[in-house]
């Protein structure tokens, strides 16, 4: 029989992996072309999990397979597993409307609404029509307050969100995103059309989010994801390389390959 302590570790423990993001032998093709290779990995709870690697090596696939968001593309196969919290989110009938509110995505370019800034935020909130003004005002200031822009927009919630400069509007984004109450967010390049001051906003925002959200992001800059990652993916040609901790990656990578991506920022694989 199982000790009381027992039960509270196993408790415990569930809690801790609940929303862990685990990967077996994924496979991506689009006709001969294979483009992820037998990935298996794990994304840890709570930290800004960074994928890196050469321009096509198969990171954007990889981050887009984990919502679904390349599920359209009836072109690419997409074999292996990608469970969430216990739940395979590769199934046939997956919920794909609920997946993508638990699995948010930022894109590289912000995408705005050409609505004001409050319906922006609002905007992807189920019957949020039904909602009163008070509750609507109250969403708005938490995310736009989580996504560091309340100080700078509080007093013009009514403009146009293309009012905005573009790390603005990156962060306005977030902010829209946020307001779904997702546990995962995926963040392709997010920062890629920003200038460094945009940059280092949404870099200290990441830091700052993965208290509440677990991050995935993909990053061609080696010198962010040194600022910022706490794990790191190396990807390249379709395969994962090395994944390991920021630190030990950075200082002491066991393959040739990252050593040289990593160090040089060049491609032996
Ligand atoms: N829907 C698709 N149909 C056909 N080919 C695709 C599709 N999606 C990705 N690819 C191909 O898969 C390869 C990997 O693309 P992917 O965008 O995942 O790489 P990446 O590492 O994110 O590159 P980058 O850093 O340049 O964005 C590329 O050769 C790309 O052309």
């Amino acid at each position: 029989m199982e000790t009381a302590q027992k039960i509270i570790e196993n408790i415990s423990e569930n809690k801790i992996h609940q929303h862990y993001i685990s990967i077996s032998n994924l496979n991506v093709s689009f006709g001969s072309q294979h483009i992820l290779k037998n990935i298996s990995l794990n994304f840890q709870k709570n930290k800004v999990n960074c994928i890196v690697g050469p321009s096509g090596g198969g990171k954007s696939t990889l981050l887009r397979s984990i919502n679904r968001i390349n599920n359209d593309d009836y072109n690419l196969i997409i074999n292996g597993s990608i469970l969430f919290n216990n739940e395979e989110i590769l199934i046939k009938n997956k919920d794909l409307t609920k997946l993508r509110k638990e699995i948010g995505m930022v894109f590289q370019s912000p995408c705005v609404f050409p609505k004001s800034i409050k319906e922006n935020v609002l905007f992807g909130i189920e019957n949020h029509s039904k909602l009163s003004q008070a509750e609507k005002d109250s969403i708005v200031e938490e995310n736009l307050k989580a996504a560091s822009l309340w100080d700078e927009v509080s007093t013009r919630l009514n403009e146009s969100a293309k009012s905005l400069s573009i790390g603005q509007q990156q962060r306005l984004c977030i902010a829209r995103t946020l307001a779904v109450k997702p546990k995962i967010l995926l963040m392709d390049e997010p920062t890629s059309s920003l200038d460094p001051i945009s940059t280092e906003a949404i870099e200290v925002l990441m830091n700052r989010l993965k208290a509440e959200y677990t991050i995935i992001l993909v990053t061609h800059n080696i010198s962010q994801a040194k600022r910022i990652a706490d794990e790191l993916y190396f990807i390249c040609e379709g395969e994962l390389i090395e994944s390991g901790s920021k630190d030990v990656l950075f200082s002491n990578p066991k393959k040739e390959q990252t050593r040289t991506y990593l160090f040089n920022g060049t491609c032996n694989c």
